[in-house]
């Protein structure tokens, strides 16, 4: 799946797609083979505040405390939501900010990929990047995590399940096909 021939279709992006959802749902791998298929800028949150602080996330975590890096991650989704249209992946926790939810849906669409903890958990035991899964009981964590934010994450405009099983590249024309349902968002454009 390559930028514009995707299945012969010719879609034109017409918001930021905002994909939101648990650690492991696949927000910063889906993002990137979804700007790909739609010949976009593919932006994610976490990367632009590793670049401009010049430190991962766990080290930000460690040294400025998770307030700050909630700050930060606010001021980058409000920039990058100024530009044009693109997909932006953004970390687990931005959608439940309000602030954050509503420039999202203000300026974008928020996509939530739907993923369930035993898929996630797969995608998530073996790293060991994300900061807020470093607890004697990960598991017990990413639990209690996904329990708390679901409700929030099921706000989002639109959602995509992820199932077991299904590529990356599966996943982003699954979630060409939910985009296309919504005429303001994708529109499908005669070669
Ligand atoms: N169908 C799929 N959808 C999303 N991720 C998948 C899928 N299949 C395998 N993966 C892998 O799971 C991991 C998801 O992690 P990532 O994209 O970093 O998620 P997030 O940014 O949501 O935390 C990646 O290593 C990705 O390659
Ligand atoms: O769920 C969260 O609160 C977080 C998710 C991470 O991003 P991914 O969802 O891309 O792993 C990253 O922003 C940070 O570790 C906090
Ligand atoms: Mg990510």
């Amino acid at each position: 799946m390559h930028g514009r021939e995707t299945r012969g279709l010719n879609p034109k992006l017409k918001k930021t797609v905002v994909l939101v959802g648990m650690m492991g749902a696949g927000k910063s791998a889906v993002g990137r083979a979804l700007a790909s298929a739609l010949d976009v800028p593919f932006r994610d949150s976490d990367t632009e505040i590793e670049t401009a602080a010049n430190m991962t996330i766990a080290e930000i975590f460690a040294r400025d405390g998770e307030a700050f890096f909630r700050r930060k991650e606010t001021q980058v989704i409000e920039r990058l939501l100024d530009s044009r249209p693109a997909v932006l992946s953004t970390g687990g926790g931005a959608y439940m900010a309000e602030e954050n939810r509503r420039m999202i849906t203000e300026k974008g669409v928020a996509v939530w990929l739907d993923a369930d903890l035993r898929v996630l958990w797969s995608r998530v035991r073996h790293r060991d990047s994300r900061p807020l899964l470093q607890t004697s009981d990960p598991l017990a964590t990413l639990t209690e995590i996904y329990e708390r934010r679901v409700p929030i994450y099921a706000q989002a405009d639109l959602a995509v399940k992820s199932e077991q099983g299904l590529s990356v590249e599966g996943m982003a024309r699954k979630v060409i096909e939910t985009l296309m349902t919504r005429p303001d968002v994708l529109e499908e454009c005669a070669r």
